[in-house]
């Protein structure tokens, strides 16, 4: 087969709907973007910075609104040359504590400013500055206060004086060429060696050229902690960022921190632990309604997509099922995404509900095969039960009528059972993450109040995963779920 560009695709820059793409606007968001605004006022102002907390539910624009506002800023900063700041994104979703976290910071700067050519002084100057000269850190080994030590040397550093004053002093020497400092390193410059000749260039540069001096700057750093639940409860940066200054950790930076996190727990957790010291403040983002959701969706369908390449009937289609996930903006900037994939390898002109709703029908069965591959052992054989009683159609089914059927299969394939009350949990978590469905079915003292019943379109899949469960022989498959599954296929092929 040959190459040759589709002359179908409904696309004219999918690049819009990637998790990188950073809109410019954000609709339907205008507290949670003013509240943001709040805390980052500070630094324009060169007032002590709020640290903050931002929770919400997943999809509902945490991560974008923070990034949208810190470019905002950036730009803002611009106009004002005695305050400096600089923003650390760290994302902790495979990191599980604040030590690997605080070694993924230093690492990032380590690495990242040696591909980055405007961060270059900024590396040179780590290279001197921070007490290691290990190209990067390893994620294992090191003593946990030697890992927090080079974490809050390296915030140290990152100042005006090292940075934007390095390299403004640097291109202005350069520039005019002055012979007696042609070996002029990025240590010297920052202030440690005191020659007249180089002592009366700076204030030379300050006067003449307007280049401010590191004196009349006040520096800033900024961390964001994206999914920060993840680093757990111990040693927190959250709190020892905000603290860092007081501590005398750093001195030439004025730290903040700003947490972002979706699970509730968490959230719980931090505001039993806060203090007023800490100026911890909490921003809530709200669910997105049916509008808002449509308001984003159309906004993106615009720059995705070519003119006319998709039926407006899409937008409200599209919210109305993102709605039901929970508000999730992500689920819905992806149906359009996964729509647009469909319509082109089906040569169709035009995405219409046709295709979101494929493309809905594949992101829930993705859903549904993860969740159910994390699940332990015992939860897998609780759902081959359910689904081995829904084959009968005796779902919905109570707990008590569920549990001899697990019971059989965790007897054969694992050779021990839990008992009844540990298997109430499981179902419990199953029906929360959104697995079974659980009703109230309460049937008087001595009975479970519960029945469980599971969406009959997943057997498939259900079967497939079963069987490649846990990378044993047939896998958690129960024989006598099989064989009912096999009647099953068996009986719907049969002509009627
Ligand atoms: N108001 C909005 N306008 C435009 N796009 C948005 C808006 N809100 C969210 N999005 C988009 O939806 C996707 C998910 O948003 P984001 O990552 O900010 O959510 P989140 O709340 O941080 O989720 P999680 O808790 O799962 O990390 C991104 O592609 C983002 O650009």
């Amino acid at each position: 087969m040959t190459f040759e560009r589709s002359a179908t695709t409904p696309f004219a820059d999918d690049t819009v709907l990637s998790e990188a793409y950073i809109p410019n606007e954000l609709r339907g968001r205008d507290n949670e973007l003013n509240e943001v605004s709040e805390i980052l006022q500070q630094i324009i102002d060169r007032e002590e910075p709020f640290n903050s907390f931002i929770y919400g539910i997943s999809g509902t624009g945490k991560t974008v609104s923070i990034k949208y506002k810190i470019q905002q800023l950036q730009k803002a900063l611009s106009a004002y040359d005695d305050v400096h700041a600089t923003f650390i994104y760290q994302n902790c979703e495979s990191i599980n504590s604040s030590y690997q976290a605080a070694i993924a910071i230093v690492n990032s700067f380590l690495r990242g400013s040696r591909d980055r050519p405007e961060d270059r002084i900024t590396y040179d100057y780590l290279k001197n500055g921070l007490s290691t000269d290990k190209k990067a850190l390893p994620t294992a080994g090191l003593p946990a206060d030697r890992v927090y030590s080079l974490f809050f040397e390296l915030l140290d550093l990152l100042t005006y004086k090292n940075t934007v004053y390095c390299s403004a002093v640097q291109n202005a020497v350069e520039k005019k060429s002055y012979p007696d400092l042609e070996d002029l390193t990025v240590t010297d410059i920052i202030g440690n060696k005191q020659s007249d000749s180089l002592q009366s260039i700076l204030s030379n540069l300050h006067e003449q050229e307007g280049i401010t001096p590191p004196s009349e700057v006040r520096d800033y750093v900024v961390v964001v902690l994206d999914e920060v639940d993840r680093i757990g409860t111990r040693d927190e940066l959250l709190y020892e960022i905000p603290r860092s200054r007081a501590n005398g950790r750093v001195d030439s930076v004025t730290p903040s921190v700003i947490g972002i996190s979706n699970d509730i727990a968490y959230k719980e957790s931090i505001k039993s632990k806060t203090d007023s010291s800490l100026r911890l403040k909490e921003i809530t983002f709200k669910k997105y309604n049916v509008e808002e959701l449509q308001e984003i969706i159309t906004q993106r369908a615009e720059l995705a997509f070519k003119s006319g390449a998709y039926d407006e009937a899409i937008i409200g289609f599209t919210a109305a099922i993102a709605r039901k996930n929970g508000g999730d903006a992500r689920y819905a900037i992806a149906l359009l995404q996964k729509a647009g994939v469909k319509a082109k390898q089906l040569e169709d002109t035009v995405v219409t509900e046709t295709h979101i709703n494929l493309a809905d029908e594949e992101k829930r069965r993705d859903r549904v095969y993860e969740v159910v591959e994390d699940l332990n052992e015992h939860e897998k054989l609780l759902l081959a039960a359910i689904v081995y009683h829904n084959i009968h159609n005796e779902t919905p089914i109570s707990r008590t009528d569920l549990y001899p059927t697990y019971n059989q299969f965790a007897n054969q394939l694992l050779e021990s059972a839990n008992v009844s009350r540990r298997v109430a949990d499981y179902l419990k978590e199953m029906s929360q993450l959104g697995l079974l469905t659980r009703e109230n079915a309460y049937a008087g003292p001595g009975q479970s109040g519960f029945t469980y019943d599971i969406d009959r379109v997943d057997y498939e899949l259900m079967i497939k995963i079963l069987a490649s469960a846990n990378d044993r022989p047939g896998g958690l498959l129960p024989n006598k779920l099989k064989k009912a599954y096999e009647r099953f296929i068996n009986q719907q092929s049969r002509p009627q």
